[in-house]
C-alpha cells in the first residue's frame, strides 16, 4: 500500500475534485460518511455520550459531517469546536452551518482559556481537532485538552491523523499530540503510524477509501510504501516441478566464534527452511562438532584458528554469503574481512559483528559489492550512522548511507524498514514475540537463503523481512509472546509461505474476474 505525503494527499483531493467534477465540501461528505458508517456499524444506535472535538480547518469540518450524521440517526452526541483561531476554513464553515438543519444545540465553542467539558470514561472521544494541516507547535490549553483526553481514559478516535502529529516532523512535546486508541485514516495510512517514536499515538488504524481519483492512486509514486502480502505475493518465485537442489543456490554462512556458534546454526537452519538448496557454514573450528550435530542438512567449512575466525576462504563460489553473526571484532577477524572482500565475487547479507566491523573501519563499505544488504539492530545502526536526532533524520541518514554505498539497510524494529534508492518499505508483520535472542539471527538466515535461490537483493530484504514476521505471527499463536524463542520462526517457516500462497476470498475473486 502506498503512503502518500502531506502534499500528494492534498493533490490528490484537488485532483479528484476536478476530474469527478465535485466540489470539495463533496469530497468532505464522503469523507465524513465513511466515518460515520464505521462508527454506526459498530454501535447500532447505542446510547453511549459522543464528544466530537473539531478544529477549525478541514479536519474540523469532517467532524461536522460526523456530528450531522450522529444527530440524524439518533446518537447521543456533544460537539465542541476548539475556538481559538478565525481562520476557519470554507468547507468548515458550510458544515457548521449545516448542523443548525438537524438540531436546535448548536456546538459548545470552546475559548481556549475555558474549562474543559467532562468525559466518562465509557464515553467516546472523536479527534477532529487537526488533520495533515498542523503546521506549528500548539499551545498550552491544547496540550491540556489532550491531556484531559488522555486522563478520562474513554475509547478516542481520531480521524486522518491523531491531533498535534505531523506527517513530516517529529513532535517534541510527548503530551502535544492525541493518544488515540483508533484512527480512521484517509486514502492512506500516515508514515508516522509506523516510526518509534509516533507509533504509540494510535493503537490501531484503518484506511477510509474516499473515493480519490484512480488514476492519481495508481500512477502516484510514493516514497514510502507498505509491504503487505499483495505487495509480496507479485514475487514470489514458484519452484518447478523438474528443479533440482542445484538450482536453488548454496548459502554460506559464515560467522561465529567461542560460544556464539549458535547464532550461526539459527542461520543455517533458516537460510535453508527458506528455500536455499544448499548450506553451508564457514566457522572456527570450535563450531565443527555442534554444528555437524545440530545442523545434519547442512556443510560445515571451518578456518585454521580453533576460537575465532582469523581466515575466510574457501574453494566453492556461494551464491551468496551472509557473514557477520557471532564473529566478533578481534583485529585477526577484521583483517579476514578485509581480505575476504577484496577477493569476494557473490552477492553479501551482512549483520551483527560484520556491520559493528563496518562501523569501526568505514573504508571497508567501498569494498562491499552493490546491493549489499545490511540488517543493523538499533545499537548497530547508532554505530554505523551516529546518533539520530530523531526517526525523520535517522530515515534520512540511512537514505544518504543507503546512496553512497548502493547498499539495502534493514532497519530492524517493530515495523522493520527496508531503504533503498530513497525508498522506504514499511513491514507490516511481525510482534514483540522476535523481542528475543537469535531472532535477528534467523532473519539474516531468512534473506540470505531467498537471495541464494535467485531472488534479486532487495526483493530478498524485503520478502525475508515480511516472512520472519509472519512466522513469528504464526508461531505467537502457539507460544504467545513470552516463550517465543528464534528457533519457533525458523519452524514456522513452512505455514509462514502455506499461509502467504493460501487463496484468501479477495484473492479468489481478483483471479476469477481475471479469468473471466
Ligand atoms: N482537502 C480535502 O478535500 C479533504 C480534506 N480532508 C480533511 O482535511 C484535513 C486537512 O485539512 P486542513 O488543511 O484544513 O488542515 P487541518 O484541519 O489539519 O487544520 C489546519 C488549520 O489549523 C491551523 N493550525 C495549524 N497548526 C495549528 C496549531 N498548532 N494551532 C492552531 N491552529 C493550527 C491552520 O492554520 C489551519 O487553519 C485532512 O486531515 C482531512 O481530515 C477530508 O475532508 C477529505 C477531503
Ligand atoms: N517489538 C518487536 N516487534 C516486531 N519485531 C521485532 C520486535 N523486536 C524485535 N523485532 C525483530 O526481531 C529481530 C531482532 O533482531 P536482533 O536484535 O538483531 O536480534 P539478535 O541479535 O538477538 O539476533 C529483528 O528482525 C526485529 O525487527
Ligand atoms: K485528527
Amino acid at each position: 500500500m502506498k503512503i502518500f505525503s502531506k502534499e500528494q494527499i492534498y493533490s490528490g483531493d484537488k485532483i479528484t475534485t476536478e476530474r469527478q467534477n465535485i466540489s470539495s465540501t463533496d469530497l468532505m461528505e464522503r469523507a465524513g460518511v465513511k466515518i460515520f458508517n464505521w462508527i454506526h456499524a459498530r454501535m447500532q444506535g447505542a446510547q453511549v455520550p459522543i464528544h466530537i472535538f473539531c478544529g477549525i480547518g478541514n479536519n474540523g469540518g469532517d467532524g461536522l459531517v460526523l456530528t450531522r450524521h450522529l444527530i440524524t440517526h439518533g446518537y447521543n452526541v456533544h460537539t465542541y469546536i476548539i475556538n481559538c483561531s478565525d481562520k476557519r476554513s470554507k468547507d468548515f464553515l458550510i458544515n457548521y452551518d449545516r448542523v443548525k438543519q438537524v438540531t436546535k444545540t448548536w456546538p459548545t465553542l470552546l475559548n481556549c482559556s475555558d474549562d474543559f467539558p467532562e468525559i466518562g470514561l465509557e464515553d467516546i472521544i472523536v479527534d477532529a481537532v487537526f488533520g495533515i494541516g498542523l503546521n506549528r507547535p500548539i499551545d498550552e490549553w491544547l496540550k491540556n485538552l489532550f491531556k484531559h483526553f488522555r486522563s478520562s481514559k474513554a475509547f478516542t478516535l481520531s480521524i486522518d491523523i491523531p491531533s498535534g502529529l505531523y506527517t513530516d516532523r517529529p513532535i517534541v512535546d510527548e503530551d502535544a499530540a492525541v493518544w488515540a486508541d483508533f484512527t480512521l485514516s484517509f486514502a492512506s495510512p500516515k508514515l508516522v503510524f509506523f516510526l518509534p517514536e509516533t507509533a504509540q499515538y494510535t493503537q490501531e488504524w484503518m484506511v477510509l477509501d474516499i473515493g480519490l481519483d484512480s488514476d492519481f492512486l495508481s500512477t502516484t509514486q510514493t516514497i514510502a510504501e507498505l509491504i503487505g502480502k499483495f505487495e509480496i505475493l507479485p514475487n514470489y518465485i514458484p519452484r518447478h516441478k523438474f528443479s533440482h537442489k542445484g538450482n536453488h543456490g548454496l548459502a554460506l554462512i559464515v560467522g561465529g566464534r567461542y560460544g556464539m556458534i549458535g547464532a550461526v546454526t539459527l542461520a543455517c537452519k533458516a537460510a535453508l527452511a527458506a528455500g536455499s538448496g544448499l548450506v553451508s557454514a564457514y566457522v572456527p573450528k570450535c563450531g565443527y562438532v555442534p554444528l555437524q550435530t545440530s545442523f545434519p542438512e547442512g556443510m560445515v567449512l571451518t578456518c585454521d584458528d580453533e576460537q575465532m575466525i582469523t581466515s575466510i576462504s574457501f574453494q566453492t563460489q556461494p551464491s551468496v554469503v551472509g557473514i557477520g553473526i557471532g564473529i566478533g571484532t578481534h583485529a585477526k577477524t577484521v583483517s579476514a574481512f578485509r581480505a575476504f572482500l577484496e577477493q569476494n565475487k557473490s552477492p553479501l547479507v551482512v549483520d551483527a559483528d560484520g556491520i559493528n566491523m563496518l562501523s569501526k573501519n568505514k573504508d571497508l563499505l567501498k569494498l562491499l559489492p552493490t546491493q549489499t544488504v545490511l540488517t543493523p539492530h538499533p545499537k548497530e545502526l547508532e554505530r554505523l550512522i551516529g546518533v539520530w536526532k530523531n526517526d525523520f533524520d535517522k530515515l534520512e541518514k540511512v537514505k544518504a548511507l543507503s546512496k553512497e554505498h548502493n547498499v539495502i539497510v534493514v532497519i530492524k524494529g517493530a515495523n522493520s524498514i527496508t531503504v533503498f534508492d530513497g525508498k522506504l518499505y514499511i513491514n507490516t508483520t511481525g510482534n514483540p514475540g522476535l523481542a528475543t535472542a537469535g531472532s535477528g539471527d534467523v532473519l539474516t538466515g531468512i534473506i540470505t537463503g531467498l537471495i541464494a535461490q535467485g531472488y534479486n537483493a532487495l526483493v530478498a530484504a524485503i520478502f525475508g523481512v515480511y516472512l520472519h514476521g509472519l512466522s513469528a505471527d504464526i508461531a505467537a499463536f502457539k507460544h504467545g509472546y513470552e516463550s517465543l524463542i528464534a528457533s519457533h520462526v525458523i519452524d514456522h517457516l513452512g505455514p509462514a509461505f502455506l499461509s502467504l500462497l493460501k487463496k484468501t476470498k479477495e484473492t479468489e475473486e481478483s483471479s476469477q474476474s481475471k479469468e473471466k
